[in-house]
């Protein structure tokens, strides 16, 4: 089969940006009910027990799939981040 252009392997980036993008705006919807949660019965933001073992899970996720599992790390450290800063906007938690 005839190695693909670089028109069509840009193609496929787009189309990968736009599951990014799409997911990570989902991820956030379901994030901001668990927000809304926790505001409501008085939980912290933050959960350490939770996050330890999705490191865990991601490091292992990134393994199987060929991600620097660093990488993966940072990436989802940063979102995590902002989630909770999203939640302690929500509670008025500092
Ligand atoms: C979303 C939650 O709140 C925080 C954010 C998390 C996330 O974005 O996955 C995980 C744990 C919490 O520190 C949660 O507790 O599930």
């Amino acid at each position: 089969m005839a190695e693909p252009t670089l028109d069509q392997l840009r193609a496929r980036i787009d189309r990968l940006d736009e599951i990014l993008v799409h997911t990570l705006a989902e991820r956030f919807r379901q994030t901001a009910k668990v927000g809304a949660l926790k505001a409501r019965d008085t939980l912290p933001a933050f959960d350490p027990d939770r996050e330890a073992r999705q490191r865990a899970r991601i490091e292992t996720l990134a393994k199987e799939a060929g991600l620097d599992p660093d990488f993966a790390q940072h990436i989802h450290g940063l979102i995590v981040d902002q989630v909770k800063d999203n939640h302690r906007k929500i509670s008025g938690e500092q």
